[in-house]
């Protein structure tokens, strides 16, 4: 089924760092769009949420962690076929609580370095581009 002329549904995708450098990383899900693709944690915005917002709910849901610093590292539109995504990505710089997949889904911090062993949806190839890139 195409996505022309469909709206694009907003993400809030949170890039969380620690003090080594390492990103936290999860695995979707086999009943989820993109099903066992690694991802950044987040999810869709709401009616009424600001993407900052979206993003501590968010990671509070999926990671158990409570956002303190967040910055705008990259926005991106990305057409699947089955559906648009716009994801806003946001570096979280500073956090409590120690990140675990809260669902049960398998995560674990990585390397920047040793990220494209991982398997991200296709969207995510300038994000990964990025961070590779510093
Ligand atoms: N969280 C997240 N979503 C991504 C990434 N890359 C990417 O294409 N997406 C897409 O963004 C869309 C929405 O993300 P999501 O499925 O996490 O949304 P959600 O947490 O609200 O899911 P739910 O419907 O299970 O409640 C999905 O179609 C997913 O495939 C990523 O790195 N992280
Ligand atoms: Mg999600």
């Amino acid at each position: 089924m195409s996505s022309e002329g469909k709206k694009s549904i907003l993400v809030a995708v949170g890039v969380v760092q620690n003090a080594a450098g390492e990103i936290f990383v999860c695995r979707r899900g086999e009943s989820q769009h993109q099903a066992f693709k690694w991802e950044f944690p987040g999810g869709k915005v709401e009616s009424g949420e600001t993407v900052a917002q979206a993003l501590a709910r968010e990671l509070e849901e999926e990671i158990g962690i409570q956002v303190s610093v967040c910055e705008p590292l990259m926005r991106l539109e990305h057409d699947y076929g089955d559906k648009r995504v716009t994801l806003d990505i946001r570096r979280v710089t500073a956090f409590t609580g120690e990140p675990h997949g809260r669902e049960g889904q398998p995560s674990r911090w990585v390397p920047v370095p040793e990220l494209h062993h991982y398997d991200f949806p296709a969207a995510n190839r300038p994000i990964l581009d990025k961070l590779l890139e510093r």
